[in-house]
C-alpha cells in the first residue's frame, strides 16, 4: 500500500482563507476587527520565524497583529505587567506567549496570567478543564489542526481506535481529549509504555507527538491506518552537503507510507495547521467576546 499524502499546507491555506472571509463579515456587519497579541521573549531563531509568520498571516486574514518583543532577561514582573495590560485591552481578543521561554521564566505561570477567554493557545487550566469536561473553551492550536485533518479524511471518527504517542500539555493530552470527545477509543502512550509497536498495530489513527526523530516504523502500523506526524526534528543530511540538515517527523516516513492509508508529511503536514488554527481561535475568541456565535467548522 502507498499512502495518500495529507497536504496540510493546502488545508491550512483553506482554513486561513475561511478565517479571512469571516473576519471581513465581522468587520462589515459589526465594525469589529479581531486582534492577536504575540509575546516573544529572547531571540530563539526558530521562535522568531514562527512569530514573524504569525504576524504576517494575522494581517493577511484581515486581523490586527500586535507584536511584543521582550529581552531574554526580562523579569517575571515586567512580563506579567504586559499580560495584565493586554488582558484589559479591548482591541486584543487573543494573547499568546511564544514557547520556549528562557529558563528563569515559568511557562505555567505565564499562561496562568492570561485571561482564559483570550488564551488562544488553549493552555490555561480553565481551558484544559473545559476541554476535559466536554465544555466550550479555547482548544490548543496543533491538536485542533490534527483533528481538522482527521475529520476531513475520515469523516465521523466515532468507534475508531486512536493512539496518541506523547503526553505533553501542548499536544498529547489535549489531542487525547479531542479524540475522546469525537468518540474514539483513545490510548495515550509515552516513554514507559510497554511494547508500543503492539499497541500501535491496533490503531486506526496514530498521532505521533513524541519528539523523537523517525521513531514510528511502518511495521508498527495497522494496514490502512491514518498517521498524523506532529514531530519536527532536524537531523544531519550529509547527502545534501557538509554540515547540512533536514527536517523529519516522529515517523519514519518511507516505511510508514508503505503501510498507512494516509500520512502527513514533515514539513508541510501538521506544522502549517498550527498557525491557521491560531487565527481560527482568535476569530472564535473575538466572536465570543462580542456575544456572537463562532463560525462553524473552525473550532472543535
Ligand atoms: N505558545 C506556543 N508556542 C509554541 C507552539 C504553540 O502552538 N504555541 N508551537 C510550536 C511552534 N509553532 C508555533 O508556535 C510552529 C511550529 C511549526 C510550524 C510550521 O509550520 N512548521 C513547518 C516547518 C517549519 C520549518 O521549516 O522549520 C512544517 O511543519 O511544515 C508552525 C508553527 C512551539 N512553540
Amino acid at each position: 500500500m502507498t499512502a495518500e499524502i495529507i497536504d496540510g499546507k493546502a488545508f491550512a491555506a483553506g482554513v486561513r482563507a475561511r478565517v479571512g472571509e469571516e473576519v471581513a463579515r465581522l468587520k462589515q456587519g459589526h465594525g469589529i476587527t479581531p486582534g492577536l497579541a504575540v509575546i516573544l521573549v529572547g531571540e530563539d531563531p526558530a521562535s522568531q520565524v514562527y512569530v514573524k509568520n504569525k504576524g504576517l498571516q494575522t494581517v493577511e486574514a484581515g486581523m490586527n497583529s500586535y507584536e511584543h518583543k521582550l529581552p531574554a532577561d526580562v523579569s517575571e514582573e515586567e512580563l506579567s505587567a504586559l499580560i495584565e495590560r493586554l488582558n484589559a485591552d479591548e482591541a486584543v481578543h487573543g494573547i499568546l506567549c511564544q514557547f520556549p521561554v528562557p529558563d528563569h521564566l515559568s511557562e505555567t505561570e505565564i499562561v496562568a496570567r492570561i485571561d482564559p477567554a483570550k488564551d488562544v493557545d488553549g493552555l490555561h487550566v480553565e481551558n484544559i478543564g473545559l476541554l476535559a469536561s466536554g465544555q466550550q473553551g479555547m482548544v490548543p492550536c496543533t491538536p485542533l489542526g490534527c483533528l481538522m485533518l482527521l475529520r476531513d479524511r475520515l469523516g465521523d471518527l466515532s468507534g475508531k481506535e486512536a493512539l496518541v504517542i506523547g503526553r505533553s500539555n501542548l499536544m498529547g493530552k489535549p489531542m487525547g481529549q479531542l479524540l475522546l470527545r469525537d468518540s474514539c477509543t483513545v490510548t495515550i502512550a509515552h516513554s514507559r509504555t510497554a511494547d508500543l509497536a503492539a499497541v500501535a498495530r491496533r490503531a486506526d489513527i496514530v498521532v505521533a507527538a513524541v519528539g523523537r526523530a523517525q521513531m514510528v516504523k511502518g511495521d508498527w502500523l495497522k494496514p490502512g491506518a491514518t498517521v498524523i506526524d506532529v514531530g519536527i526534528n532536524r537531523i544531519p543530511a550529509p547527502e545534501r552537503g557538509e554540515g547540512k540538515t533536514r527536517l523529519v517527523g516522529d515517523c519514519d516516513f518511507d516505511s510508514c507510507a508503505e503501510v498507512a492509508g494516509a500520512i502527513t508529511p514533515v514539513p508541510g503536514g501538521v506544522g502549517p495547521m498550527t498557525i491557521a488554527c491560531l487565527l481560527a481561535n482568535t476569530l472564535t475568541a473575538c466572536c465570543r467576546a462580542n456575544g456572537l456565535p463562532a463560525p462553524e467548522g473552525l473550532t472543535a
